[in-house]
């Protein structure tokens, strides 16, 4: 079965929403972002996250100690670097691991070998921040990728139309989204269960 993140979520609603549809991972941005939230916050909102839902905290070039603040405040089951922090930094916080890859061109998927974490996360370049453009990168990079297909989650631009396409060409562990799921610049809970449905739908039609 396919895997879902549902990231940025900031309201106590959308957090059931991604539970009940069967989310995997739940992401709590913590980086300049339109959808950053407060450790406080992301710690009232983790009480709602049952244990089989596994809470991501999402940084962009953090120091050690914001880290470490928000695992142990939020109780983060992984942490997601979506900056340019070294392998060196990642294995030194030794937390559970999600390092992304913002992807222009081959030489980006190619920088994926020099970390060894949980999971690979390749995502489109970012526009305003770091990541959570809503843009969608050319998947085909991936192909010649040498990282094992059950640490790779696919992220850029995914939304209810395209994740079906976008497994079926990547064969991803998991896919990643947060613009996809949003009206008017917030979250919509009728949105996230459609786009957990659609990737969950397009995994069970490769296997039948
Ligand atoms: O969502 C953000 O605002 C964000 C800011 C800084 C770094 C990462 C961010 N989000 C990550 O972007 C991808 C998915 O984005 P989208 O579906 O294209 O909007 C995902 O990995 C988020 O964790």
């Amino acid at each position: 079965m396919v895997n879902v993140k549902i990231c940025g979520l900031k309201e106590e609603i959308h957090v059931q929403s991604a539970v009940e549809s069967g989310a995997t991972w739940i992401g709590f941005m913590f980086a300049p972002s339109k959808r950053r939230i407060s450790v406080e916050r992301a710690a009232d909102l983790a009480i709602l996250v049952p244990p089989h839902v596994k809470r991501v905290g999402v940084f962009v070039n953090p120091t050690e100690q914001e880290v470490r603040e928000a695992v142990e405040k939020v109780g983060l089951d992984y942490v997601q670097y979506h900056g340019t922090e070294d392998a060196e930094f990642i294995k030194k916080l030794g937390y559970p691991s999600i390092k992304a890859f913002s992807i222009r061109g081959y030489e980006d998927v190619e920088k994926a070998s020099k970390y060894d974490v949980d999971y690979y996360l390749f995502d489109a370049p970012g526009t305003d921040y770091s990541g959570g453009s809503g843009n969608v990168f050319d998947w085909s990079l991936l192909e010649q990728l040498s990282i094992s297909k059950d640490r790779i989650i696919l992220a850029g631009g995914l939304n209810s139309e395209n994740v079906g396409r976008a497994i079926e060409q990547v064969c991803p562990f998991g896919v990643d989204v947060s613009s996809g799921v949003e009206s008017n610049g917030q979250k919509d809970s009728k949105l996230i269960k459609e786009f957990i449905l659609a990737a969950k739908k397009e995994h069970s039609s490769l296997k039948a």
